[in-house]
């Protein structure tokens, strides 16, 4: 038997977790504040930015949303980010990516004081977690964490591939896996695009993490018998549904639920996780500002 491995239900077990912590730092007087900033007009993202902005709401972080014209000049976004990063009230900065082209991704991110980082883009931080030492890990791989403890996937000695090698899933993801214990010890493989035997490589993986991008690249006769498969995929693809679309993960999910052990859902999987790791890492940042200590879950 296959088990689904239900993301919202992991990650609502995260929310409830840190309402200890929510709890503390507002006994000393401090709301945690979470700062989303958009500059994009794609319905995907403002869908996403709007969802992060309920779950400040749900669990008492203090949502400030901040929205520029996609046309606006650049230095619109640099501008708000410094007024951010002076703001007291706020303890963790997201700028929603991807940004216009005629903005400079890489400044944005190290604009962004490292210790309002929430995302865990800046720089400094992603050298932190490389070295083992993370102050906030990013939200998907961290998600992707959660769930595999959740569900007693055991990652030492494991055999893990990660399909993808993006800044925000695939390379962070590889660190994770490569860690030493408590998680981690997974001797780790990436395939990317220009990875010749994709299928070699998954016949003999435990664990598969689909982060290429590709709609459906992933199916169940590359994957080895009762493999555990996360997929981070979340393409849209035009349907005749009431929005016009549909969720496509990165994995074929029909044929990959015959063969695998566990397997995370499109939608439902990682997605919410994602979402739930941000409010994790905006209370951790509120009470690395303020020196509250705060527990987490
Ligand atoms: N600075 C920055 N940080 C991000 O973390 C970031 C970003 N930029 N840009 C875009 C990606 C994408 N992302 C998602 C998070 C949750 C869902 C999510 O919750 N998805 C739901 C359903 C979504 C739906 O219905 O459309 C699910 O999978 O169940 C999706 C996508 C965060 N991102």
């Amino acid at each position: 038997m296959t088990t689904l491995i239900d993301g919202n239900e992991v990650a609502a077990e995260i929310r409830d977790g840190l309402a200890d912590g929510i709890e503390s730092l507002k006994a000393e007087g401090t709301t945690p504040g979470l700062a989303t900033v958009l500059m994009s007009d794609d319905p995907a993202s403002e869908t996403y930015v709007s969802m992060k902005q309920r779950d400040c709401e749900e669990v008492g972080i203090n949502g400030i949303h901040v929205e520029l014209d996609a046309d606006a000049p650049a230095e619109e976004l640099y501008d708000t980010i410094d007024d951010l990063n002076a703001d007291p009230e706020v303890h963790g900065i997201l700028v929603q990516m991807p940004v216009p082209d005629h903005v400079d991704k890489r400044r944005v991110l190290r604009a962004i004081d490292p210790v309002k980082d929430v995302d865990g883009f800046h720089p400094e931080n992603v050298g932190r977690m490389v070295a083992g030492h993370a102050r906030y890990k990013p939200c998907t791989p961290h998600g992707i964490q959660k769930l595999l403890e959740a569900y007693d996937v055991e990652t030492e000695g494991a055999e893990a591939v990660v399909v993808g090698r993006s800044d925000i899933v695939g390379k962070p993801m590889t660190n994770l896996l490569i860690q030493k214990a408590p998680f981690g010890n997974a001797t780790t493989t990436v395939c990317h695009s220009r990875t010749k035997d994709l299928a070699g490589h998954l016949a003999d993986a435990d664990i598969v993490v689909a982060a290429a991008g590709v709609p459906e690249l992933v199916t169940g006769d590359m994957l080895k018998e009762g493999a555990t498969v996360v997929d981070v995929g979340i393409n849209r693809v035009d349907a005749a549904t009431e929005k016009g679309y549909e969720l496509v993960g990165d994995v074929e999910f029909e044929s990959a639920e015959e063969v695998a052990g566990k397997i995370t859902p499109v939608p439902g999987g990682v997605g919410p996780m994602t979402r739930a790791m941000l409010l994790y890492n905006t209370v951790k940042a509120a009470g690395l500002q303020t020196d509250v200590p705060v527990d987490l879950p």
